[in-house]
């Protein structure tokens, strides 16, 4: 075992990843691969707690919300990461991995409520948590949840698999002579605005001393050298 081996993270997938090439929606082959990738990290024995995203379905920033209530909009996207996470669930089981859903937004017929210490549980019994609703208030992003939830847990690092390989000097998508960090420190990615992430996660994350890791969703076993502590994607240090 590397002796860089985290043992227990909180991993935010990004909901957008999970179109695939679609333009929508959940794309098959995408989260059967996503899972896999999951399921190996989890048979090494790593307690895996993750928070989904819901671009894929719903924004509340989407043009698509345009000249809605912000707040309902909000809503409708923590709804659309509840799907999420009952497909991620799902399509852990067919890899015999055991993954319970705790929402933020209570919809008891359909999964239960965030409880911290059942989920800290959960994890202890090397069950995988998925969290799903985001943070269950509108305003805020599943980055942000990714980091609430991470300190909740005392998760050692927050892994962002996202569409980058990391955190560039510029939006990559937009500036092609942008090049990547290898490291960089929360007070320079919040200084240089770098957006990779939203400021209220960096904020939270280097409050609570919890360093985040960006890397790519698409590259196979980044997830796995991510969770090793290897020199993957951007680490995001105190
Ligand atoms: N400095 C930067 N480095 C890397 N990506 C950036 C940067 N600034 C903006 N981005 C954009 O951030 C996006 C990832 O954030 P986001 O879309 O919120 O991801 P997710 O859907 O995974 O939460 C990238 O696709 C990229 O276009
Ligand atoms: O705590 C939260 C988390 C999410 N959302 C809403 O849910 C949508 C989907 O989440 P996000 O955009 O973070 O997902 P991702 O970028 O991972 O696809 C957001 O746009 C918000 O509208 C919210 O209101 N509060």
């Amino acid at each position: 075992m590397p002796a860089q081996r985290h043992k227990r993270v909180l991993l935010k997938l990004s909901g957008e990843a999970l179109m695939g090439e679609d333009s929508y929606g959940i794309n098959r082959s995408t989260i059967v691969r996503m899972t896999e990738e999951v399921s190996s990290v989890v048979r090494l024995g790593v307690q895996l707690a993750i928070v989904i995203g819901g671009g894929n379905i719903f924004r509340g920033v989407a043009p698509g919300a345009q000249g809605m209530d912000r707040a309902t909009a909000d809503y409708m996207g923590m709804m659309a990461t509840v799907m999420n996470a009952l497909a991620l669930q799902d399509a852990l089981k067919h890899q015999k991995v055991d993954a319970r859903v705790q929402s933020a937004l209570k919809i008891e017929q359909v999964v239960e409520p965030y409880i911290r210490p059942k989920a800290l549980r959960y994890l202890e019994e090397s069950k995988v948590v998925i969290f799903a609703a985001g943070t269950g208030n509108p305003f805020f992003t599943t980055d942000t949840a990714a980091a609430l939830r991470g300190a909740e847990m005392g998760a050692e690092i927050v892994l962002k698999a996202t569409k980058v390989d990391g955190i560039y000097s510029a939006d990559p998508n937009k500036d092609p002579s942008a090049t990547r960090y290898s490291r960089i420190s929360f007070d320079e990615v919040i200084a240089r605005r770098l957006e990779v992430m939203d400021a209220t996660a960096f904020a939270l994350c280097r409050d609570q001393k919890l360093p985040i890791r960006v890397f790519s969703i698409n590259k196979h076993g980044a997830l796995q050298r991510a969770i090793d502590g290897e020199d993957e994607g951007t680490l995001v240090h105190v």
